[in-house]
């Protein structure tokens, strides 16, 4: 495909003269073939820029990248913002794209909200995928892409290759490093929701307000300007995420408790021992859901997921029933096994203090005896939230064990003795993952609880970094059943 052509589509200026036949988009030199377009970029660890002349020399014909960097031998497409020129580029070439995309941000919920998302279009006889932390995920299989949102060419690549299999609807899961890296852009966003905002990333952000604001690109910015925003009303960052949907002109649909008059108000919610009974007013109408899964939180991302689909278009009829037949996501409150003892063992993705509570809070009315939780923190992640993390583990559950999540490369003792000194002496200590988690089954009786917390669908333990990286094969789930058997 032709550079001028890609560029008068994205409405990007090339300089003058400039024409080239390109073959692919690379954002790594060590990804470029002959007629690429390399974006340059200035990252966290290194600057793109130095790879400008291994780029050209491996053949990339245009390069992407701030007006100072020096290029020489390739058309230099000069870009305040090379991330995002790079990608309103990209987005051009990799076409055809699915009809109806969809992305959701928050702190929380993220990855179930896309999936349950994709479930309720699938069940209306959609071909339907969600993209985030579980992969590439279709009604066939589930591929992983390493990150929560994929870089932005492995992005693109993806949409369109799910275009082309036939996918017509995607639910996407923005972060707020995606966001902030512009990883996923170019794209029309019919809709846009967010969950919530709490301490999560405080390494990579500088405070609430700049990590909160790097989430509002998704309705500043990538949100198509005809879209809608669906907002969780129920969270304390509510009202200034509907602030600035409202700004940029978007429709509004609200979720929860406090939704208005237009959105999914939820009038009720019973627990039950399987799952929990909602009465939820739409339209001027109540109706009743079984919502076959449990948790305050749950209900949440299914009301959240059910704005997606209508504010795209979605049958009303058709999503109250799919809510009823909703299954459970991987590695979310995901009930692992039964101890000898007879303790149902959970497995939840829980990594923020907040999600932390969400989870005991979760279980808790499922819970005659103790409530147990095997926790931990990722190295090379936001410090600050350790020993918040300890400190409601301490308050919430019955009994803490601290152990290793993802060291990555940082020393495992020092994560877990950040940990500990938010629990004030109530906590206990094992390092190592799989005794924590026998320790714990071993610990609880028939009307106790155990919740095995931080790495929900994960498949590894990730030690050291760098060259010296590995990942130690390690399922929670499948730990959780040979500690109770
Ligand atoms: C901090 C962070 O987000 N880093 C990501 C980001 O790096 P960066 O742009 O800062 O890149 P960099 O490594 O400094 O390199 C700069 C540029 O040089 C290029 N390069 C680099 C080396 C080389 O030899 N050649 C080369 O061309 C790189 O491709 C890059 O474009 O872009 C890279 C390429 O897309 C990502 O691999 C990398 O993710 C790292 C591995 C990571 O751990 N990210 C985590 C924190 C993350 O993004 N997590 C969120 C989840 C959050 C949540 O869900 O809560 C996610 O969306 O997954
Ligand atoms: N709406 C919610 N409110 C509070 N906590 C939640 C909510 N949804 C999920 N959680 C908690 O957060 C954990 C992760 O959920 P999920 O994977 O859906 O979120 P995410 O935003 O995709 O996370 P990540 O940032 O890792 O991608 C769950 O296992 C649960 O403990
Ligand atoms: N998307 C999150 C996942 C955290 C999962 C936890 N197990 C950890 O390794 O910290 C992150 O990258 O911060
Ligand atoms: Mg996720």
């Amino acid at each position: 495909m032709k550079l001028t052509v890609l560029a008068t589509r994205a409405g990007v200026t090339l300089p003058a003269g400039a024409e080239a036949q390109i073959t692919g988009f690379a954002i790594d030199n060590r990804k470029v073939a002959p007629g690429t377009v390399f974006g340059a970029f200035q990252g966290a660890r290194v600057n793109g820029e130095d790879f400008i002349p291994a780029a050209i020399a491996a053949g990339a014909v245009a390069i992407v990248a701030r007006p100072a960097a020096v290029v020489s031998g390739a058309i230099h497409i000069a870009a305040d913002n090379p991330r995002q020129t790079f990608a309103r580029l990209a987005a051009q070439f990799f076409t055809p794209v699915p009809d109806t995309i969809v992305a959701v941000t928050g702190t929380n919920g993220k990855t179930s909200v896309a999936e349950m998302t994709r479930q309720i279009w699938r069940m209306a006889g959609h071909r339907a995928a969600s993209i985030g932390t579980l992969g590439v995920t279709t009604s066939d299989e589930s591929v992983s892409t390493g990150l929560t949102t994929p870089d932005i060419v492995t992005f693109l690549a993806n949409m369109s290759g799910l275009a082309r299999e036939g996918v017509t609807h995607v639910a996407y899961e923005a972060s707020s490093h995606g966001l902030s890296q512009y990883r996923n852009e170019g794209l029309r966003v019919v809709a846009g929701a967010f969950t919530n905002l709490s301490r999560d990333h405080l390494d990579y952000h500088a405070d609430m307000e700049d990590y909160f604001a790097a989430k509002m690109r998704l309705f500043g910015e990538v949100v198509d300007a005809d879209g809608t925003a669906v907002v969780w009303a129920d969270d304390e960052w509510s009202d200034k995420a509907i602030t600035h949907a409202r700004q940029r002109g978007l429709a509004v649909l609200t979720a929860g408790e406090r939704a208005d008059a237009e959105g999914l108000r939820l009038v009720s919610r019973t627990p039950g021992q399987l799952g929990q009974v909602l009465e939820i007013e739409w339209a001027g109408t109540v109706r009743k859901v079984n919502l076959p899964l449990i948790g305050a939180y749950q209900t949440a991302n299914a009301l959240v997921a059910a704005g997606l689909v209508l504010a795209s278009g979605g049958d009303a009829a058709q999503v109250f029933d799919a809510l009823g037949r909703l299954q459970p996501v991987r590695g979310r409150l995901e009930r692992a096994a039964i101890s000898r003892s007879g303790t149902p063992v959970y497995v939840d993705y829980a990594h923020t203090p907040d999600a932390l509570e969400a989870a005991i809070a979760a279980l808790r009315p499922h819970c005659a005896g103790r409530l147990i939780v095997v926790f931990g923190a990722g190295g090379d992640r936001d410090q600050g939230k350790r020993p918040e993390m300890g400190r409601v583990a301490a308050l919430q559950a019955d009994l803490g064990i601290v152990t290793d999540d993802n060291p990555r490369s940082e020393d495992s003792a020092t994560i877990r003795a950040m940990i500990l000194a938010g629990g004030d002496g109530a906590l206990r200590e094992v390092g190592d993952r799989r005794a924590a988690i026998a320790a714990a089954i071993a610990e609880a009786g028939r009307d106790d609880i155990v919740l095995i917390a931080g790495k929900g669908h994960e498949q590894g333990q990730i030690v050291g970094a760098g060259a010296e990286m590995r990942v130690l094969p390690f399922d929670d789930v499948t730990v959780a059943r040979e500690c109770a058997a």
